[in-house]
């Protein structure tokens, strides 16, 4: 059975097509890199699959129990009082509650972060607000994890290291893993699936046949001239 199905999803904002007839399908613990230029309907997807955006037509499939989820835009407002604390433990139920403690200290002590446990979020920096929605995300020990730019506001010596963080959580914890970026390292790509996105499918497939496609001219960079 698969972990996830997408099949013929359309989504439209009034008469614009933001995600046009896309399909694919992904194994328990596949890992799937989310690619495609800005406004190409990455986000969109991401809200489809997390049921915040009703698709327009087709359907979605996920045959997982738990699901952890980051998004891009972090909802901490500014001067609203919640500590980091409150933002981790908000990610578990009550009966995990008891028994996650001694976890939670791995992870604060993993990202870096112990000393802020009881800070207010609005004091954080954006680095350290995003690594603690990754604790939130990760806490409750998801069978899929779908992770909206994740690494945006990480610092490069850190994002190298969330990178091989994944890649171990989903070799060792068979974790099914989506994952939007922009950053396609080699970390990231290895033995991961692409799906490159602009409003269509443009590609889906294994990275090692990614690389033939990009080798074919279709580059997903963007020269600037002036
Ligand atoms: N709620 C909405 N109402 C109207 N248009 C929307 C809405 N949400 C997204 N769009 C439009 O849909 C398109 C796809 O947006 P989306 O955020 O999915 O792109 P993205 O690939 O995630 O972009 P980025 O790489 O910049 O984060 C954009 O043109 C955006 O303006």
């Amino acid at each position: 059975m698969d972990s996830v199905t997408v099949c013929n999803l359309t989504v439209r904002f009034g008469k614009y097509e933001a995600l046009k007839d896309v399909s694919f399908s992904l194994k328990k613990g596949d890992f799937l890199n989310v690619i495609g230029p800005n406004g190409s309907g990455k986000t969109t997807l991401i809200e489809v699959l997390t049921n915040l955006t009703t698709p327009s037509s087709g359907s979605i499939t996920i045959n997982e129990k738990k699901v952890g989820y980051l998004p891009q835009k972090l909802q901490t407002k500014k001067n609203f009082p919640i500590t980091v604390k409150e933002v981790i433990y908000g990610g578990l139920d009550k009966i995990e509650k008891e028994s996650t403690d001694n976890e939670i200290k791995k992870w604060l002590e993993i990202m870096n972060i112990s000393h802020l446990i009881n800070e207010n979020m609005s004091i954080l920096s954006g680095g350290q607000q995003q690594r603690v929605y990754i604790i939130r995300a990760l806490i409750s020990n998801p069978d899929l994890l779908i992770l909206d730019e994740p690494t945006s506001a990480l610092d490069p010596e850190f994002r190298e290291g969330f990178y091989l963080f994944l890649n171990s959580l989903q070799k060792e914890r068979n974790m099914t893993i989506i994952n939007v970026t922009h950053d396609l390292s080699d970390t990231l790509k290895d033995n991961s699936l692409i799906l490159y996105i602009d409003q269509e499918v443009k590609f889906f497939g294994e990275s090692k046949e990614f690389k033939e496609f990009e080798h074919r001219g279709h580059k997903h960079v963007w020269v600037f001239t002036i």
